[in-house]
């Protein structure tokens, strides 16, 4: 049996149920989150794990735990103390914290996720209290595989790493990145079934362009500008060739590189360790799925809609990219498509006689489509191009103004306006100012999360079009099955699991509601995992010979759930450590 940690491992007793084999006892087991129940260890386990005299003598069941967690979470005053609560919660007692989560999802989202989050990466170096995850800087990558035995983990299978260099839409963070990959690592396991023994947070600390973070005597992390070129190629080299040392079974999710790093480093990786870029391909799965249902909700075909992509760096080229696919698979020539799809950067229109970025290349515009346009600024491309559906991926909160939101109003009687950009203060427009632009006619979905806006007597739900959607069983499937390789067509698939799953479960929307977001993730997971297995790219021999059902089932065992498991000592367990 794969060995899971340093300090326990689970096996089967006499009757065959799982149990849980520590091989540390007395305080520390108290001191470990992934082992610690705190007051919910029985006598008997008490007595035998020597921990006798060391808790309060009553014994709580997990309910009463998150009975009683819950209401301190409650009193915390504001959003930043909620996640600090929850962060704390989870470093001391994980299946604590994930069953609190689970019960409270649509709540507690938000906070330990986009929005709060954001707060929480900025102020990172202040909030700081126990150790989490794995952080690599300039000064000991060259040891990284050393340092990887550091960690008392032997089986992990999931990571997400960041370099922090474009967090959300609030630019480089430097070390405060850790609180992403925490934070997509903490829906990885509450919605997409990874244990969390078996996920690793990654913040590769190749310093920061903020001189403010430099001079703060309190900041965590490396102070020196960042890396750039063979200096970073290298510490990205090191990092992965690490991995695949020590966790050969290791998954890698890149999060928030900014657009100079994030391409590169997903071409250069892809196929030497199964790896995706959550980014480029996460949100531009979610977008497709998003854009798909919007369509179904109007009576209209993909094809039949102008997309203009307003941003494009990871988010923006990645969504780009994705609609593009989208369209060619409604039977639209490469021709046709680039009539359909219009990307803006900073400077306006990518148009192919410009000077832009290698990436952007593939997603130009014909110079010669403008011809006569008055302008190729984001408005006049609206009005131009016709456009039917606007996506914001500029991270430029406000910049879909009332004339953009109108120009796109008047060329569709409902127009598709997803302003995607996080948090919430980088919305490119708030939901109830599109609705009341576009007179209630507009089909709204953003990247934060928004309350309902009442409009003329009607009630418009705002779908997330959060990448939360795909990730957890896009990468869960990878898992399962122990893919080779992340392809295009698994993240495609993932696209259209999403918007298949949102159109049978719930039909009037855009985006299932958050509190539906395991059951999402599974029905994305499913198709991933089918595709993997189609494509020849699923190593793991449990699930190649399955059916649907028998792949529904596989992935249901294996889903990880927060409950206590009963405990006894491993052979040759000490008292402590
Ligand atoms: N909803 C989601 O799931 C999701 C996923 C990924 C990114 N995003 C959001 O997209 C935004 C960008 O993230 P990214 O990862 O692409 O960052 P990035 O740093 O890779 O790219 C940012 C891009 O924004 C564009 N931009 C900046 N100023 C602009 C302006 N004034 N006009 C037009 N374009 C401008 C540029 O093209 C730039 O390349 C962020 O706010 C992020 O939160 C949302
Ligand atoms: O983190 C999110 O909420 C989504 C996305 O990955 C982003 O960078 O904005
Ligand atoms: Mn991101």
């Amino acid at each position: 049996m794969a060995r899971i940690s340093r300090y326990y491992d689970v096996n089967r007793d006499e009757a065959g149920h799982r149990v849980l084999e520590v091989k540390v006892t007395g305080f520390p087991l108290l001191h470990l989150p992934l082992l610690n129940k705190s007051t919910a260890f029985t006598d008997e386990e008490r007595r035998l794990l020597g921990l006798e005299g060391l808790l309060p003598s009553g014994v709580s069941t997990l309910d009463d735990q998150k009975a009683r967690a819950y209401a301190r979470f409650q009193e915390q005053g504001t959003d930043l103390e909620k996640h600090a609560y929850l962060r704390n919660l989870q470093d001391y007692n994980e299946v604590l914290f994930f069953a609190l989560l689970e019960e409270h999802v649509e709540e507690m989202l938000p906070i330990i996720y986009t929005p709060t989050v954001g707060e929480a990466v900025r102020l990172f170096s202040r909030l700081y209290r126990y150790p989490r995850g794995f952080a690599l800087s300039s000064r000991n990558v060259a040891r990284a595989s050393e340092l990887l035995r550091n960690l008392h983990q032997e089986d992990v299978r999931m990571i997400v790493a960041t370099d922090s260099s474009a967090i959300l839409g609030i630019g480089d963070q430097g070390f405060g990145g850790m609180a992403i990959s925490i934070g997509k690592l903490s829906l990885y396991t509450a919605a997409g079934g990874v244990g969390p023994d078996k996920t690793l947070p990654v913040e590769l600390d190749v310093g920061t362009g903020r001189q403010d973070l430099i001079d703060d005597p309190l900041y965590l992390g490396e102070r020196h500008a960042r890396l750039t070129g063979a200096e970073y190629d290298d510490f990205i080299e090191q990092f992965v060739r690490a991995v695949q040392t020590r966790y050969p079974k290791a998954i890698i999710q890149w999060e928030d590189f900014s657009k100079d790093t994030a391409f590169r480093v997903l071409e250069k990786y892809r196929k030497v360790i199964p790896s995706f870029n959550d980014d480029i391909q996460g949100t531009g799965a979610v977008t497709l799925a998003g854009v798909l249902r919007a369509c179904a909700l109007k009576g209209e075909r993909l094809r039949d809609q102008v997309i203009v992509v307003h941003g494009a760096g990871a988010g923006g080229a990645g969504v780009a990219a994705a609609l593009r696919d989208g369209l060619g698979r409604e039977g639209l020539s490469p021709d046709e498509v680039a009539r359909r799809v219009f990307v803006l950067d900073s400077r306006g229109l990518l148009t192919d006689d410009r000077s832009m970025e290698e990436y952007k290349r593939a997603l130009a515009t014909p110079r010669a489509l403008t011809q006569g346009w008055r302008g190729t600024d984001l408005l006049s491309v609206v009005r131009e191009a016709r456009a039917t559906v606007l996506l914001g991926l500029s991270g430029q909160g406000g910049i879909f103004s009332e004339e953009v939101v109108r120009a796109a109003a008047a060329n569709t009687p409902r127009p598709v306006v997803f302003p995607l950009s996080n948090p919430t203060a980088n919305t490119e427009a708030l939901p109830e100012d599109i609705l009341r632009w576009s007179a209630g006619q507009a089909i709204v979905a953003t990247g934060s999360p928004f309350p309902e806006v009442e409009f003329e007597g009607q009630t418009h739900r705002i779908g997330q079009g959060n990448n939360a959607f795909v990730f957890p069983g896009l990468g869960f499937a990878a898992v399962l099955t122990r893919a080779s390789e992340i392809t295009d067509t698994m993240v495609a698939e993932a696209a259209y699991a999403l918007a298949d799953y949102t159109a049978s479960a719930w039909p009037e929307r855009t985006y299932p509601p958050t509190h539906a977001l395991r059951e999402a993730s599974r029905a994305v997971a499913l198709r991933v995992a089918r595709q993997a297995i189609t494509e020849g790219v699923a190593r793991e021999p449990k699930v190649l010979g399955l059916d649907d059902e028998g792949l529904s089932a596989f992935i249901e065992r294996r889903f990880w759930r927060p409950k206590y498991l009963p405990y006894r000592t491993a052979p040759g367990a000490g008292p402590d450590l």
